[in-house]
């Protein structure tokens, strides 16, 4: 059988960029309208920092203001809170993004909640988690968004596909979940509780990888032919000493069975710093009252 069709995350997003720019130059152009993206950093987590400079960079490449807060790793909680009131009520500001984990001594969740719901770019606000599992227009958290863009471009129509999904934290498996079934999927969501995982995901036509455990998921447990988005992003070190990217799928056997798959780095990643750009120049459509781009 012929390897499995690489998704290129790349490719999408930097098209999915350009669309972005062209309508941000349109607001600047005929309404002087600038989306304004803030991205709020407790501690110095290196990973985290790699994220905020990579989305400082595509939102300025993007036509867009980009502010930014790095906060020493023992901020109070009340002074992040504060900071977020200031963001809400800042009319330069669209949207806030305040980057996870946060240190143990600060309640994700209150942080969360402080946070407008109209500039919430992560869809992680309460009212929005509602909103879309209602199924009314909501923020929608960009892990998840970006990888409904990239099985629709390459399956085209979802209905009636049998979907996988391992994983059921707040940011990508859950809002995942309601996605697929608003494209009329029929949805599993497996986690550390699941009995036979391998069973269950070979019965995928769609598997989505979001379980933070490097390439757990085998090329056995696939059914030949399926699409398998792999969310994962871990840091393994090499054989050889050396540093790299793996994703929750075992690539190398995942390649010889699936029809298509997302390769780590370079797949589901880039696609959602994308989809933060695309949820600022729409959060910044909406509270301007102007017409929302179709992207
Ligand atoms: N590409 C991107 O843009 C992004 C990538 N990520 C990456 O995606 C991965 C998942 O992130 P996130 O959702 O935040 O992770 P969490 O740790 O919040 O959730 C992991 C989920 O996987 C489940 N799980 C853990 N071990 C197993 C197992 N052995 N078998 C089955 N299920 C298991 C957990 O189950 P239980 O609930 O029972 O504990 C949990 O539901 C990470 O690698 C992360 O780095 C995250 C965000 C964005
Ligand atoms: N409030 C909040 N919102 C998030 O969306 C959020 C977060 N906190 N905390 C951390 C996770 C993780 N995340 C990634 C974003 C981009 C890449 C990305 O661009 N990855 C590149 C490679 C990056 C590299 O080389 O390290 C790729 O996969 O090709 C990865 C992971 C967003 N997250
Ligand atoms: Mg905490």
């Amino acid at each position: 059988m012929t390897d499995a069709r690489l998704i290129d995350g790349n490719a999408f997003s930097a098209r999915l960029r350009d669309t972005i720019a062209t309508h941000v130059q349109t607001l600047r152009d005929e309404h002087h309208v600038v989306p304004g993206l803030a991205v709020v950093l407790v501690g110095e987590d290196p990973a985290s920092q790699v994220y905020v400079r990579t989305k400082h960079k595509r939102t300025v490449e993007t036509g867009m203001k980009s502010f930014e807060h790095k906060l020493p790793a023992d901020t109070p909680e009340r002074e992040v809170l504060t900071l977020i009131e200031g963001l809400n009520d800042d009319p330069e500001v669209h949207g806030i993004l305040v980057q996870l984990p946060l240190p143990g001594h600060i309640d994700s969740q209150k942080v969360i909640e402080a946070i407008d719901p109209a500039k919430d770019v992560d869809g992680f606000h309460p009212v929005n988690v509602g909103r879309l599992s209602a199924g009314l227009d909501a923020m929608v958290p960009c892990t998840p968004l970006g990888s409904l863009m990239l099985l629709k471009d390459v399956l085209g129509k979802l209905d009636g596909l049998d979907a996988v999904v391992v994983g059921r934290s707040n940011i990508v498996g859950k809002p995942m979940a309601q996605l697929l079934i608003k494209e009329s999927c029929t949805v599993t969501v497996a986690h550390s509780r699941t009995r036979d995982l391998p069973d269950v995901v070979r019965r995928a036509d769609i598997v989505v990888a979001a379980v933070g455990r490097p390439e757990m998921i085998r090329g056995d447990w696939l059914k030949p032919g399926c699409t398998v988005i792999d969310v994962g992003i871990n840091r393994i070190e090499a054989a050889d000493g050396t540093k790299k990217l793996v994703g929750d799928v075992n690539f190398a056997e995942a390649v010889k069975v699936a029809g298509a798959i997302t390769p780590v780095p370079g797949g589901v990643g880039p696609m959602t710093i994308a989809c933060l750009l695309r949820n600022t120049l729409v959060a910044c459509a909406r509270q301007h009252r102007l017409p929302v781009p179709p992207v």
